[in-house]
């Protein structure tokens, strides 16, 4: 429940914002399901949410090891094949992605404010290149970003390093992490902003099974749903009070 003075359950008010990128930001999730489908249709297998779960949001290695397990074929494609061979077919497809509905207003907003924000992505240098290559506008208005190679993020996702990491690089920090609240669309993400102490808006696609749901402090179906007010940062100017 919003409590007009601080955040959801009063808890809050927020004073940075830690975005992660792959399907919050960025519409890139579709890219991985359709490389994957193809890959496993080669092994007679189907690619399901289930898995998908279980793999968004992990470092590339992380969740290629998921995949090669969790399906069976660990036998004949290595996780790290299975990296080499998706490669082509993601490289192909990254520079095409676009900003997921209502990323540029808000980021903008938050930016206009003079609240920090930054990325936490497990997404690695090279794929962020690419992904952000027609973005830049945007993603310059970020204080940060931390991928998921950084040096500093020995593990990805549900580990809290990752957002620890992310709060202790903006200007002024250490940053309370009750005052940090993580954006995210997937459950190894939410758990880990969790981890970290955060507070966590998911805004998952509608396919993802609702109990992962749980662990985050509020659902949005979309980012254009999401009302500063409730968290105790400052309002959109062009949305009714
Ligand atoms: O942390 P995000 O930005 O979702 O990136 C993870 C990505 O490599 C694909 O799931
Ligand atoms: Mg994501």
């Amino acid at each position: 429940m919003a409590n007009p003075s601080g955040g959801v359950s009063g808890k809050g008010p927020i004073t940075h914002v830690i975005f992660d990128m792959d399907g919050l930001l960025l519409d890139t999730e579709k890219f991985y399901t359709e490389v994957q489908e193809i890959i496993l249709a080669r092994y007679n297998k189907t690619f399901d949410w289930s898995l998908k779960a279980k793999m968004m949001g992990k470092k590339a290695i992380e969740a290629a090891r998921v995949f090669v397990e969790e399906t069976g074929i660990s036998d004949s494609l290595t996780a790290e094949d299975f990296l080499v061979e998706r490669e082509e077919m993601l490289q192909k497809l990254f520079p095409t992605s676009k900003l997921m509905p209502g990323v540029s207003r808000f980021i903008r907003h938050l930016h206009a404010k003079g609240i920090p924000i930054c990325v936490a992505t497990g997404s690695h240098r090279r794929h962020f290149e690419l992904k952000t290559q027609r973005h830049g506008e945007v993603f310059s208005l970020m204080h940060h970003v931390v991928l998921g190679d950084d040096p500093e993020v020995k593990q990805g996702k549900p580990s809290p390093e990752i957002f620890l990491t992310a709060a202790k690089r903006f200007v002024g920090a250490p940053v309370d992490p009750r005052k940090c609240l993580v954006f995210e669309d997937a459950p190894s993400g939410v758990l880990a902003a969790k981890n970290a102490g955060m507070f966590v808006v998911m805004v998952p696609d509608p396919r993802l099974d609702k109990s992962f749901h749980d662990a985050a402090d509020q659902v949005l179906s979309s980012l254009l749903d999401f009302s500063p007010n409730d968290w105790g940062l400052p309002p959109f100017e062009d949305a009714a009070a």
